[in-house]
This record gives C-alpha cells, sequence and structure tokens, in this order.
C-alpha cells in the first residue's frame, strides 16, 4: 500500500474543485462537464489517451484560457475572472519553456523580479530550490548548455521558487529516458513529502499515474472516467475504457464471457495476470505470440472458439509458438461490465 503524502512543510496550498467545466475549440468538445475536487495538499494524476483534455483542464486552472461553461475554484473563490498572474498558480511545461538567453539564475529570478521579490530574498529562494533539484552547480549556465534532464529541473525550480498554491505540472518528465524519469520522479515524489502543496500532474506514463499519486483521475474523450486512489481503479475499473487502459498488456474482455463462462449481455474481463497455466485448467489455448521480457514473459493465446487471451507467466517456462496449453482464470478476479454501456456491473 503507498501512503497518503503527508506533508512536513507548513502548508498545503489550496484546493480545487471544477465544476461543470467545458471548452471547445470551435467544432472541438476538448472538455464537456468536468467535475474534480482536488483537496489542498493532494497530488492528483490526470491520465487519458492523447486528445481526451488533460492539457486543457491545466491551462483553465492556470488561466491560459477561459471556459464557455463552468467554474474553477482555487482556494475559496472562483477564478475565472483572475488574470493568471494572480492566481498563485505555478505550471510547468513538457517543453520547458525556458528563456534561451537568461541564465538558471535569471530563469529562476524572473517570476520574482516580476512579483517585486526583495533581491535577497529572491536569491535565496533561487538558491534553495535550485538545490532541491540538484542543479545548483548549473545557476550560471544558458538552457542550451544543458541537457533536457537538466533544462527540466530548472523548469520545476522555476515553478518552485514561485511557492504558488498549486502546482500544475504537465507531463514534466515525458521527454527524460526511462532512468532519469525514474530519478526525477521520486525527487518530484519527495518535494511533494516535503511541501505539501496541492499538485495535478499530468502524464500518459501510467507507472508514473500508479506510483505517484494519492488519487489518478482517467480522463476520455473530455471526461472524467473514473478518479480513485491507484489500487482501487486498477482493481475496480468503472468501465471497459478505464480497464483496458490502465494495466500492460491490457485486460482482456470477451463479449458475452464465452470462454471465461457464457454471459448474456456482459463483458466478462480478466487481466493477464489473473492467469494461470494449469495442466487442469478449464480453458484450452494455443500459444500465439511469446513476448519475453526478462522478468516475466507475455503469452498471447487463441482459444478454441477464436478469442485471445494474454497471459503474464515466469519467463522461463520455455513455451514456444503452437504449444498446447491450459489456464485457469482466478474467480475472485474476474470482472463484469454492462455489453451496452460498458459500466462496471
Ligand atoms: N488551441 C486549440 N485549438 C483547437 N483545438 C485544440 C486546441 N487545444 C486543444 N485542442 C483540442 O482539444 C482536445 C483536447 O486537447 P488537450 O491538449 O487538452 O489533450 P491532451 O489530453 O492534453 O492531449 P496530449 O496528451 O496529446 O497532450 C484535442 O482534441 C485537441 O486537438
Amino acid at each position: 500500500m503507498r501512503q497518503e503524502s503527508k506533508p512536513t512543510g507548513a502548508r498545503a496550498g489550496a484546493g480545487i474543485v471544477l465544476e461543470s467545466l467545458t471548452k471547445c475549440y470551435g467544432p472541438i468538445t476538448a472538455l464537456d462537464g468536468v467535475d474534480l475536487a482536488v483537496r489542498a495538499g493532494e497530488l492528483v494524476t490526470l491520465v487519458g489517451p492523447s486528445g481526451s483534455g488533460k492539457s486543457t483542464i491545466l491551462r483553465l486552472i492556470a488561466g491560459l484560457e477561459r471556459p464557455d461553461r463552468g467554474r474553477v475554484v482555487v482556494g475559496d473563490r472562483d477564478v475565472v475572472d483572475v488574470p493568471p498572474q494572480q492566481r498563485s498558480v505555478a505550471m510547468v511545461f513538457q517543453d520547458y519553456a525556458l528563456y534561451p538567453h537568461l541564465t538558471v539564475q535569471d530563469n529562476l529570478l524572473f517570476g520574482l523580479r516580476v512579483r517585486k521579490v526583495p533581491r535577497a530574498e529572491a536569491t535565496r529562494r533561487a538558491r534553495e530550490a535550485a538545490e532541491r533539484l540538484g542543479i545548483a552547480e548549473l545557476l550560471d549556465r544558458h538552457p542550451d548548455e544543458m541537457s533536457g534532464g537538466q533544462r527540466q529541473r530548472v523548469a520545476l525550480a522555476r515553478a518552485l521558487v514561485r511557492d504558488p498554491s498549486v502546482y500544475l505540472l504537465d507531463e514534466p518528465l515525458a521527454s527524460l529516458d526511462t532512468q532519469l524519469r525514474t530519478t526525477t520522479r521520486a525527487d518530484l515524489l519527495a518535494i511533494h513529502r516535503q511541501l505539501g502543496t496541492t499538485t495535478l500532474h499530468v502524464t500518459h506514463d501510467q507507472a508514473e499515474a500508479m506510483t505517484l499519486g494519492d488519487r489518478v483521475v482517467v480522463i476520455e474523450g473530455g471526461r472524467v472516467r473514473q478518479a480513485g486512489a491507484p489500487q482501487d481503479v486498477y482493481d475496480e475499473p468503472a468501465d471497459t475504457f478505464v480497464a483496458r487502459f490502465l494495466g500492460s498488456p491490457p485486460m482482456n474482455l470477451v463479449p458475452g464471457g464465452g470462454v471465461l463462462g457464457d454471459s448474456t449481455g456482459v463483458v466478462v474481463g480478466i487481466r493477464p495476470e489473473d492467469l494461470a497455466l494449469d495442466s487442469e485448467g478449464p480453458i484450452a489455448a494455443t500459444v500465439e505470440a511469446v513476448e519475453a521480457l526478462g522478468n516475466e514473459a507475455v503469452l498471447l493465446t487463441r482459444c478454441a472458439d477464436g478469442t485471445r487471451l494474454a497471459i503474464r507467466t515466469e519467463p522461463r517456462l520455455g513455451l514456444l509458438t503452437g504449444d498446447a496449453v491450459r489456464l485457469s482464470p482466478d474467480a475472485r478476479r474476474v470482472h463484469r461490465f454492462d455489453a451496452g454501456t460498458g459500466r462496471r456491473l
């Protein structure tokens, strides 16, 4: 079980409430009535496919765009008519958006100068933020003299320096390689534990969504499909979309139940790790492909009636394409969804 992040810092930032948030770009409905409440101090990840509306949610909270309908409440005020610089919200973009002609130090100080923070205090805050993100030795460099990972840390430090009530992070780790992403993710988590500032974090990355957030919110087609603790959403997906979106390989879904037990009007689902190879198992299948991943293998199998089932197994079983296997589903982990609406039953 992951623990709720417990801030050791003084502040928890401001809560956020989105009510019936709707945003259209010409004929495109980017957001279609989004309701979401984020508690002060909570770290929430937004996940969803490309174009689902995640960035639009952040831009509306930051004030970079105006909703067509609905309310955006930060702290205790509706901010729809408040200009972005007065919202106490810091946004970090995937492409850093640093000033190329300024040094790291001046990039960090820029926002504070605009806000007329006294120089000594501004310099102290810049140094503190740089140390937190491990870039203190880069303060005299320009953005083009740094790696992508270092630039991303500068962008995060620039948000920290502002000491906002809310952080909005738009895929801030997406352009980092796997190793750097893992370490920066751990740093983000540590910073959130320390400061406890309300954070909305957009990501494509499942591991990031599962490990980083107190809650995960799954967005699709401009709507919230499900919001909840990551493990709860994984264990009890609200519909077939969420069932297939979280988890890799995705949940096996069998319309009508079929090999998983006939069930009219129902789509029956089972995750690949909940199907075991078992010589006494009720389902006969043939191995179509073996994906060996080192620590595990994914078997893609096909049953006599054509149903395809993916299974996670140990990597060293020596199974080959064409082998006959028998499978046993874990009955406690079978999911049932309405065939018409896709909703969990
Ligand atoms: N300025 C704009 N003009 C027109 N359409 C836009 C604009 N911004 C976003 N959209 C559209 O609104 C929808 C939601 O976009 P948004 O950027 O919020 O998605 P996203 O989930 O953040 O996607 P990604 O993960 O690819 O960044 C998409 O269909 C997108 O094409």
